[in-house]
């Protein structure tokens, strides 16, 4: 196959293309998705330009935004094992529009799972149109061809350049124009695709699109598979690397794969360019982003060690039933400097859509929502697109009225029900169901039993039949639509690795609630209060979801876990099983003390805010970058290592070590809870509407209709439950005590080891020690073992201390390495 690609064909370049697609080899990549990045060339012919120049109309040009939501639609449509079927369907796709003659495709994997530091794998082929192949041989767009171009201009404009229109290309007499061998379906996302291709990336997928699918005979002997190239010690070895020059002529059977020097992915718009000059633009551009393989250890702000992942990255690991995928992230630059840095999801929280609006079909910028179309909620994996053009009527008045003030229409479509309300932590008996659709998460998220971990928690089971009448709690409303939810978890007594996995997994299988990305496990010296007994190090993470709940809802959903960890609340920040924080709720400020939104001391919590911010590299909270506040944080330097693998594998860095502090004892009647209502919903931090709508159409659903009626508003009877059983006595207690950012204290770390989990927690050095200079057996001071009690909390009216103590005063405990982790439910060692 030859080329029509040089120096005299008109081109057009579209750089950066990128989309989250659910291609490769390994499972977990087809689960969870990556970023992948292509790169098209179109090749016009020569003069292929001219009479859309003459015209000036886009119906004699290429519309390179169709091509490139196009391609995007193939990144994010069926999934394929390697990239040389990528490729081919890119470019079998490109190659259906009139006027292009040949393409050459370049596909970034930035993130492929090797082994190796690396910064791109990128594959390029090159296509000619089988029809122009056919027509004119190797000389698709002679120039004598193309100059028949201007002589007719009136016979094509009124053709418009779309595929499946080859007349129209024919007419234009521009070279010879590519026949529709692949005519283009209507809907190019399978019906069935459970990675359904995002309605807001997707939007031209216009019926001159052709079908993905590459043939028998172009996905035969492309090259080796990705499985192959990962096994290698070197991308270098692709079987056509470091040949022909990008633009020049290449063997069309023969892709390449190149380590490139990093890219920079731009948006579609931006980088189209009109390539008339000579071949050499494709040159990589300096990168800007650099992979979570390649990043040293040194990228991190703390310096801390960071077991690099050994499949390229940890994301959000849907349970085998809960591939929803369609909330995946849209298209998004990497981030710079993190060790890793999974592609950002759709928007940082803090950014996110207008979710605690009205509700109840609130239109939606850019037309992602219909208000008043109602169609029927699909099964998960099924993709059927929000309508672009709202046929229904606007929406109803009600839609602009205030939260407080939403009808009790609100909860219809979401079918989010059957769930008793919880009401400030009480429920409202006499509820009824409001809809009998099911909830857009449910069936995806259901648990599998065999996915749970041998002391995993139980999904939060489905909301229970609802009330008529609800207090007018901002935090009791469900948001009109999903938004972005963020939860840290953190651990330090009992088998710590086993109940936050545990914990992740119950996450994952609650109702009205889409893990997106779970962060790294993060080993942390413990923050204490100052005068508080040390304690263990913890293990924390930060689960970023996508929810329909309310935010009590979400607060229950804490409990649940909490109490589905064995969790009792025996002291203020004393040793856990599990805690679980709700860090933010998109849209949602509340002062309330048993539901503080944003959580009162995440912005100085590097245990909270450093696996925040590399599940979330664009996250915000009080208007700062959470990467920001990790670094300034005071505990930043409790930081001992980063895991980002660690739901999959045991193969993680030393576990804490110190002794072994069982789970405490509850050993206290619950209170009442007096119910403060002291929240509201700032919609105006409210901006990217969406991403929510996005989701929705992903997972088949519109908007609820009426997400704030209280009436219809379900409850999670497991975690009200527990949080009347457990969460009373804390909860009754102000949660104040949290500095303004800016107000943290100014501790010096004299005379301090460096080795010393607690003083490097409290004091702020640079604390990058190799793990086991801390694992000094018995030399850790902890709270009584016997009693499993630590002192009484202090009064929370400032930021705690880590405390500093004396010398270690424990003999010979049982080492916490030896009971923390694993997942062969282990217990403790008994009689030592
Ligand atoms: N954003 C929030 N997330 C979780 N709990 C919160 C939040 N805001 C207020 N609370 C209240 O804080 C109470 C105490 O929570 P918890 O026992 O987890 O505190 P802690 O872990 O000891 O301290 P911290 O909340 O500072 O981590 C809970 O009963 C809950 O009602
Ligand atoms: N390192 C670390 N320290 C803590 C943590 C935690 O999760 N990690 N949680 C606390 C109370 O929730 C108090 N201190």
């Amino acid at each position: 196959m030859s080329t029509t690609l040089n120096a005299t064909t008109d081109r057009i370049r579209l750089v950066g293309l990128s989309a989250r697609g659910h291609h490769g080899v390994l499972p977990f990549e087809r689960e969870e998705g990556q970023l992948f990045t292509v790169d098209v060339t179109l090749d016009l012919g020569a003069r292929g330009t001219a009479v859309a120049a003459v015209t000036d109309s886009l119906d004699d040009a290429v519309d390179y935004s169709s091509v490139a939501n196009a391609v995007v639609t193939v990144i994010e449509g069926e999934p394929v094992s390697l990239l040389e079927a990528l490729a081919d369907r890119i470019a079998e796709r490109v190659l259906a529009y009139p006027r292009v003659l040949a393409a050459e495709i370049t596909v970034h994997k930035p993130q492929a799972p090797l082994d190796v530091a690396f910064e791109d794998v990128a594959m390029t082929i090159y296509r000619t149109s089988e029809s122009a192949g056919q027509s004119s041989g190797a000389h698709a767009a002679e120039p004598a061809e193309a100059e028949h171009a201007p002589a007719e201009p009136r016979r094509f404009t009124s053709h418009r350049a779309e595929p499946a229109e080859p007349e129209t290309a024919a007419a234009l007499g521009v070279g010879a124009l590519p026949l529709q061998s692949a005519p283009p379906p209507a809907d190019e996302a399978p019906a069935s695709d459970p990675w359904g291709p995002d309605q807001w990336m997707s939007e031209a997928d216009e019926a001159g699109a052709p079908a993905p699918g590459a043939s028998a005979q172009d996905l035969l002997g492309l090259g080796e598979s990705e499985t192959d190239q990962a096994s290698r010690r070197s991308p270098e070895a692709g079987p056509e690397h470091g040949g022909a020059p990008l633009l020049g002529p290449t063997d069309g059977a023969g892709p390449r794969v190149e380590p490139l020097g990093g890219f920079e992915p731009v948006s579609a718009v931006d980088a189209v360019e009109a390539v008339d000059g000579a071949a050499g633009a494709h040159a990589p551009e300096a990168p800007t982003a650099v992979s979570p393989e390649a990043a040293p250890v040194e990228s991190l702000p703390t310096g801390l060690p960071v077991q690099l992942p050994g499949e390229g990255r940890h994301r959000a690991e849907p349970s085998s039933d809960t591939a929803v995928g369609s909330a995946d992230e849209p298209a998004a630059p990497h981030s710079a400097g993190l060790a890793e840095a999974p592609e950002p999801v759709a928007e940082s929280f803090a950014g996110q859509a207008g979710a605690y609006s009205t509700g109840s079909a609130d239109p939606v910028e850019g037309g992602q929502e219909t208000p008043g179309v109602e169609p029927a909620p699909l099964p998960y994996g099924e993709s059927e697109p929000v309508a672009a053009e709202p046929e229904a009527p606007a929406p109803a008045p009600e839609a602009d009225l205030p939260l407080a003030e939403a009808p009790d229409s609100a909860q219809a479509s979401f079918g989010l029900t059957d769930g008793p309300l919880v009401d400030g932590g009480h429920q409202v008996d006499g509820a009824v169901g409001g809809a009998a659709a099911p909830g857009p998460l449910s069936p995806a998220l259901a648990p599998s039993p065999a996915d749970l971990p041998e002391t995993a928690a139980e999904p939060v089971e489905a909301p229970a039949p609802l009330p008529t009448t609800a207090p007018a709690d901002p935090l009791e409303q469900r948001p009109g639509r999903p938004v972005g939810a963020v939860f840290a978890l953190g651990a330090n007594a009992g088998h710590v690795l086993v109940t936050l996995r545990a914990a992740v997994r119950s996450l994952k299988a609650t109702e009205g609630i889409e893990v997106l990305q779970v962060g790294p496990l993060a080993r942390t010296v413990a923050v204490v209060p100052e005068g508080g007994e040390r304690q263990p190090d913890y293990l924390n993470t930060v689960v970023t979801v996508l929810t329909t709940l309310s935010p009590r809802e979400l607060l229950a959903v804490c409990q649940a876990l909490e109490s589905e960890a064995g969790r009792v609340r025996t002291q203020h920040w004393g040793p856990r099983t599990l805690d679980v924080d709700l860090v933010t709720v998109e849209g949602v400020d509340s002062q309330d003390p048993e539901l503080t939104l944003p959580h009162a001391h995440a912005h100085e919590r590097a245990f909270v805010l450093v696996p925040w911010s590399q599940a979330d590299p664009f996250a915000e909270l009080g208007g700062r970058t959470v990467t920001e506040l990790a670094e300034q944080a005071p505990d930043r330097s409790g930081l001992r290592w980063l895991a980002f693998d660690w739901l999959d594998t045991d193969n993680i860095p030393e576990k804490p070590t110190g002794p072994y502090v069982a789970p405490p004892v509850v050993d206290e009647d619950p209170e009442p809870v007096e119910q403060v209502f002291n929240a509201t919903r700032n919609e105006q931090s409210v901006i990217d509407a969406e991403l929510a709508a996005e989701y929705l159409a992903g997972i088949g659903e519109l908007p609820p209709q009426d997400a704030q009626n209280p009436q219809d508003a379900p409850a999670v009877q497991q975690a009200q439950d527990h949080h009347g059983q457990q969460g009373a006595p804390e909860a009754a207690a102000p949660a104040g005590g949290a500095p303004q950012a800016g107000a943290l204290p100014d501790v010096e770390p004299a005379g301090l080891e460096a080795d010393n989990p607690f003083a490097a927690a409290s004091f702020g050095t640079d604390y990058a020690v190799p793990v086991d200079a801390a694992q000094v057996p018995g030399q850790t001071p902890g709270p009584d073992q016997s009693q499993g009690q630590a002192p009484e909390p202090q009064a929370p009216d400032q930021f705690p201390v880590p405390q500093v103590g004396e010398e270690d005063s424990w003999e010979a405990p049982l080492q916490w390495n030896e009971v923390i982790g694993g997942t062969d439910g282990m217990g403790p060692r008994q009689g030592s």
